[in-house]
């Protein structure tokens, strides 16, 4: 697991590593820069070598620079704070290696903070600094051709939208090798979101010591392209400080996977999905389906008299039990069972929001998904009723119908950082509904209304685009509802779904289907050597 960081929480493990004397301001920013020319030369390894003169003059180097990479070129931006420090540094390390440097600075160089201004002064004894204009910056990253244009305008300390002249200049740049020193700028890190409504498209976006929010979060991946991290020898990112309210990406499975070879069926829990009317019954019986591969001991699925047929004819290992108008009260009489689904091809009836009442009264454990979101967010009566055991798992539709007020929220432009971000809705809506809410998406947000909250970011090399099929939220509604049965928590019911619901995913490959899902995990399970 990755610890994913505020901006805050990164200027605060900074400055406490300068504090404690360990390392310097100066030495941070140097290995900052000296990383990023490392992922440049990685990412396009034919940089490492010059270009053919045929392409260009190559520049005239004095004795003391290499020239291995001569006649290639680089067009660097840098910002007013020490993210432009950075990019100083990338400006003078791509020098010495022989490239042609090209370099802009927003703002005043006399009022760059010291580490910034020391490096500006460096590259000063090399080249030139230009002032800001966008004209020629854009002038010049078309006569230049540039190898690489260096983004290191703003970075962590970006608070509002970018000035128009930046804007002008990061909205237009040429397409190509566009390196974010950090994060695009224009970009709130906090929460993924553009501040206003300009920022930069990176192809390859270089960040230091830990990822950030919003590296992960909304827009970020589509605006960070390749995601690289750099150490900069601020110690451990698992710190061992962390407390419960660390925001953490999900990159591992769980030991609490592992089923004791001594038990019995009954040890492993029975979960209970409800079904909707005849044709209607695909979406549970895929909830169920996943429910039983991710390791319920038993799963039965109650439908209505007239839904028997079809559903008997579809199940086998899978058990079926008739819940009509007699309600639930003498299924769930069997105290063995001890989790439920409701939602996946449900309906919307009287009926319905009965049998959600009286699975919330009943005390198991549930997930709510799918037409049992639709019915909490008309009857404030049965919102009431949830508790800590339920977990909710809202697409951004449902979440809309559910918090309106937390949406409109989310839906407002950004135009100060930090901005309200996915994090901040899901915690809210948790603490509101006194419940887990897992709020689904590329960067699917699990969150606690103790604040606990985990992203289950399928992004980068985790992508699983083929996951937006039919049924798959009925699938990741079974999974939970089959670890909630095996006694998982419900926060770590919903946190250890939704990972193995992008490991199947990710498993199967593209093609996917939402059947595929749950017969992909005996795989993802041997994978992990349970
Ligand atoms: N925190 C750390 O441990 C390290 C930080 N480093 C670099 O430092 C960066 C953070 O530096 P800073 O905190 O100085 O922040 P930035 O360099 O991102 O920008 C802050 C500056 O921009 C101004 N500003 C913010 N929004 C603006 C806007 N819309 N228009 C005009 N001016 C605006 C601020 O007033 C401030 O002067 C990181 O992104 C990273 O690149 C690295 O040197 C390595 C170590
Ligand atoms: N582009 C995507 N990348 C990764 N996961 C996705 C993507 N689109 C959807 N998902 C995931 O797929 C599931 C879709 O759920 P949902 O919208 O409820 O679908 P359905 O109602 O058809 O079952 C969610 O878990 C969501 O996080
Ligand atoms: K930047």
């Amino acid at each position: 697991m990755t610890e994913l960081l505020t901006a805050a929480q990164m200027r605060a493990i900074e400055q406490a590593a300068i504090a404690s004397g360990t390392v310097t301001g100066l030495a941070l920013m140097e290995r900052a820069g000296a990383g990023v020319v490392k992922a440049i030369l990685a990412e396009w390894p034919e940089l490492a070598e010059g270009r053919q003169a045929s392409t260009g003059a190559l520049p005239r180097t004095p004795g003391y620079f290499r020239t291995e990479n001569a006649g290639r070129r680089a067009l660097v931006l840098c910002g007013p704070g020490n993210n432009g420090g950075d990019g100083f540094v990338v400006a003078r390390l791509l020098r010495a290696r022989g490239w042609e440097v090209r370099v802009h600075l927003y703002g005043d160089a006399a009022k760059l903070p010291p580490n910034a201004r020391a490096n500006h002064d460096r590259w000063r004894g090399m080249g030139d600094v230009s002032r800001w204009a966008a004209a020629s910056i854009l002038g010049q990253a078309e006569t230049m051709a540039p190898d690489v244009i260096v983004d290191a305008v703003f970075g962590t300390g970006l608070t509002r939208p970018l000035p128009p002249e930046v804007a002008a200049v990061m909205t237009a740049l040429p397409a190509g090798r566009r390196v974010a020193v950090d994060a695009p700028s224009g970009l709130c890190m906090d929460s993924g979101r553009v501040l206003g409504a300009a920022a930069v498209c990176a192809t390859l976006t270089v960040t230091f010591h830990a990822p950030k929010l919003g590296h992960v979060l909304a827009e970020g991946p589509f605006r960070c392209g390749v995601l690289r991290l750099v150490d900069i020898g601020l110690g451990p990112q698992d710190r061992a400080d962390r407390n419960a309210h660390a925001i953490v990406r999900l990159e591992e499975g769980t030991g609490q996977l592992f089923k004791d070879p001594h038990a019995h069926k009954f040890d492993h829990g029975h979960a209970l999905i409800l079904s909707g009317g005849p044709g209607r019954g695909g979406a549970a019986r895929l909830s169920a389906r996943a429910a039983l591969r991710v390791g319920a001991g038993l799963v039965t699925l109650g439908c209505p008299p007239d839904a028997m047929a079809e559903n008997a004819a579809r199940l086998d290992a899978i058990m079926l039990r008739q819940v009509g108008g007699e309600g639930l009260a003498q299924v769930l009489a069997d105290r063995r069972i001890n989790a439920l689904c409701l939602g996946p091809g449900f309906g919307l009836g009287a009926l319905q929001a009965r049998h959600v009442a009286e699975a919330l009264d009943s005390g198991r454990a549930l997930v709510l998904d799918a037409d049992a979101l639709t019915l909490l967010a008309r009857d404030a009566g049965l919102f009431a009723m949830l508790h800590a055991d339920c977990v909710l798992t809202p697409h951004a539709g449902e979440f809309t119908r559910l918090f309106p007020d937390i949406t409109a929220r989310l839906a407002k432009p950004a135009l100060g950082g930090p901005a309200f971000s996915k994090v901040d809705a899901a915690r809210a809506a948790a603490a509101r509904a006194g419940c887990v809410v897992l709020f689904k998406g590329p960067d699917t947000v699990i969150a606690a209304p103790s604040g606990a909250c985990r992203i289950n970011a399928a992004v980068y090399d985790r992508a699983v685009p083929w996951l937006a099929t039919a049924g798959s939220g009925d699938v990741l509604a079974g999974m939970i509802t089959g670890l909630l049965a095996r006694d998982f928590g419900a926060f770590e019911a919903a946190c250890t779904g939704a990972w193995l619901h992008v490991e199947a995913a990710r498993s199967f490959g593209p093609g996917l289907i939402a059947e595929d899902l749950p017969e992909e995990l005996p795989k993802v399970f041997r994978g992990l050597r349970l």
